[in-house]
């Protein structure tokens, strides 16, 4: 198979890791830097171009786009689409998981327990909006953030009120979440494949930080998820309609809950933390999906 690698940066572990995985397994490996990607779109043979020739040939894509370029980056992954090749993660599933706010309000409707949310737009809505997810302290989060930028602890209903102010002064859109103190500055990142949960890491954030992104220094050792963990990870990917993903779960005293749902998760801190090769899964993966597209079997994976 010829796959593509939609990624910024060719350089970054989680793109080489890609290209081994894809090799290793006998097939041919693009780096496509998405930025660089220009659309024909027409009704007889829509196209992509890149440095100045048409991407032919491609079985499949491994879309790894970032927070900061998610509408281009969507754009090109439905070109794609479009012209027939194989999305491991398709572009409404990724922008479905990216604004957090959506994707919460789908796993609702399934059912999936998460911390109690809110989100408004009138700064007369915040005393309510306050009450409604149970007080201070509380978390207020950017629908798009990442690494855990953008989030924020506020201790007291007074710095709740003017955090949530400053933000939608700034015309940003924010939630205001529950704050889950049992789960002590750690969650448990899965890292699901398909159906599969491939590797699970607890993350802990660094001494005095709430958030446990390794990013931002926490650090992440192994962990065995419960079986109920494992049936919300792969419901949560499942309710995104993601391929692969990473789902953060925090530990509460009222069971599991669902943080987020992320389509580019980090292959770097999972690998190093399990010794698991996740990137494996996701070409094997790949393989059974465009096989049976071509044989039009009903797809077991
Ligand atoms: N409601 C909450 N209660 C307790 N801790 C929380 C809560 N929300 C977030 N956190 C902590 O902050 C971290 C970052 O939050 P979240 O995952 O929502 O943001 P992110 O910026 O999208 O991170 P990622 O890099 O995983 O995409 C979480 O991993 C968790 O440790
Ligand atoms: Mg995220
Ligand atoms: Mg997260």
């Amino acid at each position: 198979m010829k796959i593509g690698i939609l990624s910024q940066f060719p350089q970054l572990y989680s793109t080489q890791r890609l290209v081994e995985a894809c090799q290793s397994r006998g097939h041919e490996a693009v780096v496509i830097n998405t930025l660089n990607c220009y659309m024909n779109i027409n009704s007889i043979k829509p196209s992509i171009h890149y440095e100045g020739t048409e991407l032919v040939g491609f079985d499949a894509i491994i879309p790894r786009i970032h927070a900061s370029v998610t509408f281009y980056g969507c754009a090109v992954v439905r070109q794609f689409e479009m012209m027939g090749v194989y999305a491991a993660n398709d572009s409404i599933s990724i922008a479905r998981s990216r604004d957090k706010l959506r994707a919460l309000q789908l796993l609702s409707r399934k059912g999936i327990g998460m911390p109690v949310t809110g989100f408004a737009n009138k700064p007369n809505d915040i005393p309510d909006l306050i009450n409604m997810v149970g007080g201070a302290p509380l978390v207020i989060k950017l629908l798009e953030g990442t690494q855990g930028i953008g989030v924020v602890l506020a201790e007291t209903k007074t710095a709740a009120e003017s955090v949530i102010e400053a933000f939608l002064g700034l015309k940003a859109n924010i939630l205001v979440q529950e704050y889950i103190k049992e789960s002590n500055g750690s969650d448990i990142r899965c890292f699901v494949v398909g159906d599969k949960v491939i590797a699970s890491m607890k993350r802990q954030g660094p001494e005095g930080d709430f958030r446990s992104n390794l990013h931002l220094g926490g650090c992440g050792e192994v962990v065995k998820i419960t079986a109920v963990e494992r049936k919300m990870a792969i419901a949560a990917v499942k309710a995104m309609g993601l391929v692969v993903a990473g789902v953060d779960i925090l530990r509460s005293n009222r069971g599991p809950l669902i943080l987020e749902v992320n389509s580019a998760p980090g292959i770097e801190g999972i690998e190093q933390t399990t010794g698991i090769s996740v990137t494996e899964p996701i070409v094997e993966y790949i393989e059974k999906m465009v096989a049976a597209r071509k044989t039009n079997r009903p797809i077991i994976a």
